[in-house]
């Protein structure tokens, strides 16, 4: 009897799909290796693989069998995605374009050899970036240099504006998700992308103001306000657009500081400090990664708080989603002092979640989890903590609650009315 390799649903998934994998067709309790890889647009290879037995009937089922040894231990379904490990030290998985699947390839070898040879069964398995119906639409409109996805049907839909942080450039892998979750998402670039400058070096808020204009104007996007998703640097900037700018309704910041950082922020006559640094402070590890926890300055200490961002000026209900293990900066201490400014400021208290053993890069779900890679302004290898199970399965849950909180505050009776800028 042939050994098949079943993917659940089926052979193609979404990148924020959980799969069931199962294997058919082996002798009872036969020892199997499962060989997973997949190459990024670069080529870079990426790989991971772990041992299993069989059952009495010779059936594999990654959804109960305890994995016994290679990459990973125990009863982990999506095991095989999370230890995906890159070739080449360092590397990140990202996707670069999303109009194109990543080519899942899984091996069944005979045995428990670390290099086992007998092949007994191979499947590619396609996971997407654009769920069925979702629409990719470049802007290129004045400024702004974005991509906007749009849910399939007719909208409009609730609004959100996505900001990654300081490796620069479009990346369109998470707002093209979301959108597969009834959102319209725009990825907006605001360095290193075409026409933008090459450098973080002084931001202008007024080329946020237009890419917040675009969606407010846009026929498919409900209003009456927009949210914001940001991460990292991202996170800064999008409490800087709460706080100068009209029309935003609700805030996510995904490991985010409470001030402006690593370049001035500009809108109109005003200035905004960044926070600075002290490169004294930089800590390389002993096996010659950068350490950044405790590169920047305290933003409540005198005269770094004149970066700290006016929140209380921000309509709006705020998320900070919080990696306990950043080491990019104290992520959670951030939030704690945007808590403790809005209130007392007489507003309300922001959802703050907390995830233990979490680091700084949150991806979106089934990402093997990025604890180390190279940024390209540190020009070395940065440790951005983590333990990979504990924040593969953050990740998880955290586009739930980010969903859920949009959801809530986009999607409510009160924002229907068409109440636009
Ligand atoms: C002796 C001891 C001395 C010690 C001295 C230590 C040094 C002292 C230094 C002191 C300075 C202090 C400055 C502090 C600044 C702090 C910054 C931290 C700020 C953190 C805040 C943040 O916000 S944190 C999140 C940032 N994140 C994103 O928000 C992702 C968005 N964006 C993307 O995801 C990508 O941008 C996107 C779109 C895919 C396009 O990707 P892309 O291809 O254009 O660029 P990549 O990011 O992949 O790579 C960038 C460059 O790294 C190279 N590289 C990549 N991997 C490599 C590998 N494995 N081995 C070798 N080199 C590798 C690559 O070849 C590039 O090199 P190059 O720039 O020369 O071309």
């Amino acid at each position: 009897m042939a050994v098949l390799v079943n993917f659940t649903p089926g052979p193609r998934s979404l990148w924020d799909e959980p799969v069931a994998i199962s294997v058919h067709g082996l002798t009872p309790t036969q020892r199997v290796t499962l060989h997973a890889s997949l190459r990024d647009e670069k080529g870079e290879l990426f790989e991971s693989s772990a041992h299993y037995q069989a059952d009495t009937v010779g059936q594999l089922d990654l959804r109960k069998a305890p994995a016994l040894g290679g990459s990973y231990r125990g009863v982990e379904p999506m095991g095989l995605f999370r230890t995906l490990q890159p070739q080449k030290p360092f590397e990140r998985l990202v996707k670069r374009d999303v109009q194109t699947p990543f080519h899942m390839d899984l091996e069944v070898y005979e045995g428990h050899d670390p290099q086992p040879t007998k092949l007994l069964a191979r499947v590619v398995h396609e996971r997407g970036f654009l769920g069925p119906g979702v629409r990719r639409i470049p802007v290129r409109e004045g400024s702004v240099r974005a991509t906007l996805f749009l849910p399939p049907g007719t909208g409009p839909f609730p609004g959100i504006i996505d900001l990654y942080g300081s490796g620069g450039g479009l990346c369109e892998y998470r707002a093209s998700l979301l959108a597969g979750h009834d959102f319209a998402v725009l990825a907006l670039a605001y360095f290193r992308f075409e026409d933008l400058p090459e450098e973080l070096n002084d931001i202008h808020l007024e080329y946020f103001e237009e890419a917040l204009d675009y969606m407010l104007k846009h026929p498919e996007v409900k209003g009456p306000g927009i949210g914001l998703l940001g991460f990292s640097k991202g996170g800064d900037l999008c409490l800087s657009m709460g706080s100068f700018l009209k029309g935003i309704t609700a805030t996510v910041l995904i490991n985010g500081c409470v001030a402006n950082t690593m370049t001035p922020l500009h809108y109109k006559e005003m200035t905004l400090p960044d926070l600075g640094n002290d490169l004294e402070r930089l800590k390389v590890t002993e096996s010659g990664l950068v350490d950044l926890t405790d590169f920047w300055n305290n933003p409540l200490e005198k005269p770094n708080c004149q970066s700290l961002i006016p929140i209380e000026k921000a309509q709006g209900p705020f998320l900070f989603i919080v990696g306990q293990d950043d080491h990019n900066w104290k992520s959670e201490a951030y939030a704690c002092i945007a808590s403790e400014q809005l209130q007392s400021h007489g507003k309300e208290k922001p959802q703050i979640i907390c995830y233990p053993k979490t680091g700084h890069c949150i991806e979106p779900p089934y990402f093997p989890p990025c604890l180390i890679s190279v940024h390209g302004m540190v020009g070395r290898a940065v440790f951005w903590g983590g333990e990979s199970k504990a924040h593969f399965m953050a990740q998880v849950e955290i586009w739930e609650q980010i969903q859920t909180f949009f959801q809530r505050y986009l999607k409510s009776k009160e924002s229907t009315f068409h109440n636009k800028m």
